[in-house]
């Protein structure tokens, strides 16, 4: 192994990232690390720049300034077709392909890269979401929205990738669908030992299911802490509104029992 490939460099490197959109300054100089096997969640208020960082990751944008190092290259270098299959990404709405089933919806991107999925290949990234495997034929008009996001998933892990990117994954989903899709990403991630990137506007949910809470402010980040350190006082007076939300709710619920 190379001197620089210790285990401990980091999967993600963000190095005085910027994005402008004409006058809008999207993302503002951030610069953070994200080590291999970390599950990061990405927070904030809306438009605070969480999908414009995250997307410059795998290249669906690209930096006004500064780079964004993904296990050890410039994303911008790479081959976007490449890089993408390197990079399971889920996002709300998910995009299933209508007209294909979900057996072919999984298999897209292992056969843009020119190889083909086997039928127990399909049955074991369904059976990974808790899909049965009789739902491959199926069309996605066929299967409810929490199973459409189940088959996202899957299909964001058909190329065995080391890093999941999620926007706002379970963001249309009931409370309790979104709950249980959350525990089952969260123990993919430890099963698969994915390092994952989740951005979203629920701070209980990352709270709960991340070991590393950012949280962006008008394109920056304004706190990087542990859901035990929010929870203890951390992170600054954004931070703490954003705690502040989840807690009250759970404080009333606390009262109602007693
Ligand atoms: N393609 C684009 N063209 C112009 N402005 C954009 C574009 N994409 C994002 N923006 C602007 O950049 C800022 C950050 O947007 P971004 O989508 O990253 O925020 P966000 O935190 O993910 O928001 P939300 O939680 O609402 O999805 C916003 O002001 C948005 O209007």
């Amino acid at each position: 192994m190379p001197p620089d490939a210790s285990s401990d460099a980091p999967l993600i490197a963000f190095e005085t990232v910027s994005k402008v959109y004409g006058p809008v300054v999207a993302v503002d100089a951030v610069s953070r690390s994200i080590a291999a096997g970390s599950f990061v969640a990405l927070v904030g208020a809306s438009g605070s720049g969480k999908s414009t960082l995250l997307k410059m990751v795998n290249a669906l944008e690209a930096p006004s300034e500064g780079r964004v190092m993904f296990e050890g290259e410039d994303v911008t270098a790479l081959d976007p077709p490449t890089l993408r299959r390197r990079i399971g990404y889920v996002f709300q709405g998910i995009g299933l392909f209508p007209h294909m089933s979900v057996a072919e919806n999984i298999a897209i991107g292992p056969r843009l890269g020119g190889e083909s999925l086997t039928r127990a290949r399909i049955a074991e990234l369904l059976e990974l979401v808790e899909l049965e495997a009789d739902l491959a034929a199926r069309m996605p008009d066929e299967l409810s929205g929490g199973q459409r996001q189940r088959v996202g998933v899957a299909r964001a892990l058909a190329n065995d990738p080391h890093l999941l990117l999620m926007d706002e994954p379970f963001g249309a989903l009931d409370p309790i669908t979104r709950d249980a899709l959350g525990e089952r990403v969260r123990a993919l991630h430890e099963r698969l030992g994915l390092t994952t990137v989740m951005v979203t506007h629920d701070m209980a949910e990352a709270l709960l299911l991340a070991d590393r809470v950012l949280v962006m402010d008008a394109g920056c980040i304004v706190a990087d802490e542990t859901p035990g350190g929010l929870l203890a006082g951390k992170g600054g007076e954004i931070a703490q509104g954003l705690v502040a939300v989840p807690r009250a709710q759970a404080e009333k619920l606390a009262a109602m029992e007693r």
